[in-house]
């Protein structure tokens, strides 16, 4: 932390002092929950607002640790698994902002929920001619055809054991090569404790805030994302959260 000596710039002054000397959160499951539904009721944001603005962030940090002149594969293609609850959605937001940003990729979506808001990204998605997998591939056609995996299966209200599908498409995720960029969590661990034997993302872009496993995060890259947090509530749960520079939508942790 480099926070202390910065005290009088013209920039740090109107951060509270606690945020300059305390270290960032890390959530716990109920809080990330409790956090996430004051942003809706008391703050009066919709979930797309919020869904837009992480997976933008989600982007843009592939961009930072995947820039399109590092690919090694003949096209940028990258692989983003969507799950069925607002994690894949982050990840539907997340392909739609990869393509703007020159990259190709391609959704695996086995498990849409009926609801107005994801049909609608999926559409959108579909607009911006992103193709949608049929089946997932196996690990070696993943490592032959893909630059790198967005692991957008599940975020903070995963729970227990895996159930099917997902159980055998994190099977087939562990078995890849290829760079895995997880969102706000990777895909089967638990929240708090983590996962021994589970997926190890190369990139991990945490929202809002990181939650308490992302301290066992052993991969290259840890992104702050999620640049939407009110100053009153960053105070009400003591986040301490970074300053993000200048506007970017990102920060490296
Ligand atoms: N404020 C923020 O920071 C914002 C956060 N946002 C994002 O939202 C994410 C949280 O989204 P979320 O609450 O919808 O839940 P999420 O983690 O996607 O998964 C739930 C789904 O998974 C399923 N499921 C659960 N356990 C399972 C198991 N063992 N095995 C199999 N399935 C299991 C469960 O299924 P069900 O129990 O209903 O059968 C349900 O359908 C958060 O991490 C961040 O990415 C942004 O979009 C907006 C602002
Ligand atoms: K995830």
């Amino acid at each position: 932390q480099t926070g202390s000596c910065q005290l009088n710039t013209a920039a740090s002054n109107h951060r509270p002092a606690s945020s300059m000397t305390q270290p960032i959160k890390y959530l716990g499951q109920e809080e990330a929950q409790h956090i996430d539904e004051e942003l809706f009721s008391e703050y009066g944001f919709s979930v797309d607002q919020l869904m837009e603005l992480a997976g933008l962030s989600c982007a843009t940090a592939v961009t930072r640790a995947y820039p399109l002149t590092s690919l090694v594969k003949a096209s940028p293609s990258v692989l983003v698994i969507c799950g069925p609850g607002n994690n894949g959605g982050d990840g539907l937001v997340c392909a739609r902002h990869l393509k703007l940003f020159g990259y190709e990729p391609f959704i695996f979506y086995p498990k849409r929920p009926n609801k107005p808001l994801f049909q609608g990204l999926a559409t959108q998605c579909e607009k911006m001619e992103i193709p949608f997998l049929s089946d997932m591939p196996e690990a070696s056609l993943i490592d032959e055809a893909y630059n790198l995996v967005v692991d957008a299966i599940f975020g903070f209200s995963f729970k227990g054991a895996v159930r099917e599908p997902f159980g055998s498409i994190l099977d087939v995720l562990k078995n890849t090569t290829v760079p895995l960029a997880s969102i706000d969590i990777p895909s089967g661990w638990d929240v708090e404790q983590g996962s021994a034997d589970g997926l190890q993302p190369d990139t991990l872009i945490s929202l809002t805030a990181p939650k308490k496993s992302a301290s066992l995060f052993r991969g290259r890259y840890h992104f702050l994302g999620g640049r939407f947090v009110p100053p009153s509530l960053e105070r009400k749960y003591q986040l301490n959260l970074p300053k993000y520079p200048d506007t970017d939508c990102v920060l490296k942790l």
